[in-house]
């Protein structure tokens, strides 16, 4: 199934809006089990990059490669079958409902594809246990049976997180889940974020440095919707190009 050890391969990527040009040949790899940052400036082309590998966009020309499978164009559905699953903003969570209620619609949807042939009962209970499960992975047992609306921000964050993993997937997508966090917060989210990616792959799109560095095993810098870089963090750290167009020397 892998290709070489990778799990993502991008190869040059295209994708515009009404003729604004927003990735113009990206490509870059990630192998398996490896924590992939996505850096670069505001309005670079990261988020556009992840609709385009998660299927909310089609790209204009190119082609992705899931564990050595074309998944060009392939809708969010069915890369989310596929064990690709990207982060969602809160405001996609049912704020009226409990934290717990919010998770078990995301492993239901799951397990009703996996265990369509247990007895109902057996898979409520599979589905209850899972749910009590990503919830204490994530910090939020003891707010299993809160509204999502009296949750902190911190906890909102941690509940986006908990659903990204119902869906159990192999390819985990983050979109600066650190954003707007306190320093305090942000250290616990990459603890969080490292504890629950541990045996998975990890693509995270992130300003803050700390997080970056924290965390990822290589980074790509993207820039004018191009890979200006793609490496090791020390090496991204020392690259005067990177430095010039978005590090500084600082
Ligand atoms: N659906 C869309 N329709 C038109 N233009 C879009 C659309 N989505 C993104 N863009 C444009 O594409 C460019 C890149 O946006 P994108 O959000 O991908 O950048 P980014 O690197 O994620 O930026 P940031 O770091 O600020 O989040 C911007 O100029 C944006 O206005």
């Amino acid at each position: 199934m892998k290709d070489n050890g990778r799990i993502l391969e991008v190869r040059d990527l295209y994708k515009d809006f009404s003729g604004l040009e927003v990735l113009a040949g990206v490509s870059f790899q990630v192998a398996q089990g490896e924590r992939h940052a996505v850096i670069g400036p505001n309005g670079a082309g990261k988020t556009t990059l992840f609709n385009v590998i998660t299927g909310k966009y089609k790209p204009s020309g190119g082609s992705i490669l899931f564990q050595g499978r074309d998944i060009t164009g392939r809708p969010p559905h069915q890369l989310c079958r596929m064990k690709i699953s990207r982060s969602f903003q809160i405001t996609n969570a049912f704020q009226e409902l409990t934290v717990f209620e919010n998770v078990r619609s995301g492993v239901r949807c799951l397990h009703g594809l996996r265990y369509h042939f247990f007895r109902r009962v057996d898979r409520d209970v599979a589905v209850n246990r899972r749910t009590e499960e990503l919830l204490h992975l994530v910090g939020l047992g003891s707010v299993a049976d809160a509204p999502v609306s009296t949750l902190s921000y911190g906890q909102q964050r941690a509940l986006e997180i908990a659903l990204t993993l119902s869906t159990d997937p192999e390819l985990i997508l983050l979109d600066e889940p650190t954003a707007g966090m306190t320093r305090e917060e942000t250290a616990e989210a990459i603890q969080l974020i490292d504890r629950v990616t541990r045996g998975k792959t990890l693509i995270i799109i992130e300003h803050d440095m700390d997080v970056v560095f924290s965390l990822a095993d290589r980074i790509s810098v993207l820039h004018y919707g191009r890979i200006l870089a793609s490496d090791r963090p020390h090496v991204i750290r020392d690259d005067q190009r990177v430095k010039d167009a978005y590090l500084g020397e600082g």
